[in-house]
């Protein structure tokens, strides 16, 4: 067998075509024309690598430009999508020359000091430096074992729409949320497509998307969006609400949605699949285990230049540690870093003073959104302390008010 010497190129917006068929055979299901269109809308090619063996396309890799929520804030990141290798050239190495070369570029555009991205499989990045920086709970709930709260005189009125016809509401709320939520992505007008798009192919016999509302004493506050299918047994009706998102700005907002949402006629189940681990859902109902609430991994988070990613959060409370960094694929990011930051401003620098932790760079990207603190993966042999009382110190720092969640794979 002779080996392929891989050559990457750049995308140009003519390929889009090709990775759609491509990408679509790999995940195994056909092109559908409607989500063809949207998602050429998004493609930014002058970020899409390409590995064509002759004329035939073998190896993509892609980023799309948006923000990222992060603790304190948002900052631009890399988000990292459309990654795949034909069955013909798997396990030669095509997947790591991208990704080494995707960083390289992101780390020397000098605009995103971090990369994120929803994995296929939790095996494949790690190695190239990601970390899972936010979880999420699919939930598989039996609505007729589950009670709430009776409502209380805040909670407005709900109504019905097309999301289509709301994205204006729906995109006033998100913003006005998204601001405190770690791991959130920004939409614009193309993104704001994307989510909504709800091709019959998709539906797996549901139906279409819908939008409840919820109107507070200031307008729009709330909004969830999900879809119902219907199934009957020879006990009646047994059908299933799927909930892709919920976003409110208010916990009135918040109770109504759910509300309805868990007592729609004729449905038994409630399915959700990307609630976050701290959704206060689980703290409403009367019996959470009748959630069926199952932990998965959703964003991936790479930092691509240490001392910017690290001054680009904010941090819970005051912390001055020394952090002993090692990055195998970006070796500027290998070396000792101090940072000194708190809740309303973040500074590191390269530093010669020893070392209170230490770490690889893959576990600074389960750090950065406040997923998790120092203290499990130190307790994982993820982390070094190397100073008594440096866990203690800085754990707290690196957590936030809300855990970090993902709302929509992209
Ligand atoms: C962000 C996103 O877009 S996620 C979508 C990712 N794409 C897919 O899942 C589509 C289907 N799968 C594929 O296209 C390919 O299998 C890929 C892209 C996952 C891997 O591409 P390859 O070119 O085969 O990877 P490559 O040869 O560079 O492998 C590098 C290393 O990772 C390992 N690896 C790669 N993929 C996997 C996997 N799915 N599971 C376990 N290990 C893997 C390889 O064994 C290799 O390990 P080694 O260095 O110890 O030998």
């Amino acid at each position: 067998m002779t080996t392929f010497a891989p050559a990457i190129s750049t995308g140009r917006p003519e390929d889009y075509d090709d990775i759609g068929r491509f990408l679509g055979a790999l995940f195994h299901h056909a092109v559908d024309p409607e989500t063809h269109e949207t998602e050429r809308a998004i493609f930014e090619p002058e970020r899409a690598l390409l590995v064509r063996d002759g004329s035939e396309l073998v190896a993509s890799a892609a980023a799309y430009t948006r923000e990222l929520g992060v603790p304190g804030g948002a900052m631009p990141a890399a988000h990292v999508t459309l990654v795949g290798v034909a069955p013909t050239h798997r396990r030669q190495g095509l997947l790591s020359a991208m990704m080494r070369r995707q960083l390289r570029e992101i780390h020397d555009a000098g605009r995103e000091p971090v990369a994120v991205l929803w994995a296929s499989e939790g095996r494949i990045y790690p190695r190239f430096g990601y970390g899972l920086a936010a979880q999420r709970l699919q939930i598989n709930g039996e609505t007729t074992e589950l009670r709430l709260p009776a409502p209380t005189p805040d909670e407005g009125r709900l109504r019905l729409d097309r999301p289509a016809d709301r994205q204006a509401d729906l995109a006033t709320v998100y913003d006005r949320v998204r601001s405190d939520r770690p791991g959130w992505s920004s939409r614009d007008e193309r993104w704001w497509r994307y989510v909504l798009m709800d091709p019959e192919s998709q539906r797996s016999g549901a139906t279409e998307l819908r939008v409840v509302l919820h109107e507070g004493p200031d307008g729009v506050d709330g909004y969830g969006l999900f879809r119902t299918r219907s199934e009957w047994n020879n006990a009646g009706p047994k059908g299933v609400t799927t909930v892709d998102e919920v976003v409110t700005a208010t916990p009135a907002a918040y109770r109504a949605i759910w509300r309805m949402l868990l007592s729609i006629d004729l449905t038994r189940q409630v399915v959700v699949r990307r609630a976050a681990v701290d959704e206060p859902l689980l703290r409403m109902v009367n019996e959470p285990r009748m959630l069926v609430a199952q932990l998965s991994d959703a964003l991936w988070v790479r930092v691509v230049d240490v001392p910017a990613a690290l001054a680009a959060r904010r941090y819970a409370t005051d912390v001055d540690v020394v952090i002993e960094v090692d990055d195998e694929l970006l070796p500027e990011n290998t070396g000792r870093w101090r940072l000194h930051g708190g809740p309303d401003k973040a500074d590191c620098t390269r530093t010669d003073e020893p070392a209170d932790l230490a770490c690889d760079v893959r576990c600074l990207g389960e750090l950065f959104l406040g997923g998790v603190g120092p203290a499990a993966l130190a307790a994982a042999g993820r982390l070094r302390k190397l100073r008594p009382g440096a866990l203690a110190a800085a754990g707290p720092a690196f957590t936030w008010h809300r855990t970090a969640s993902a709302l929509e794979v992209f």
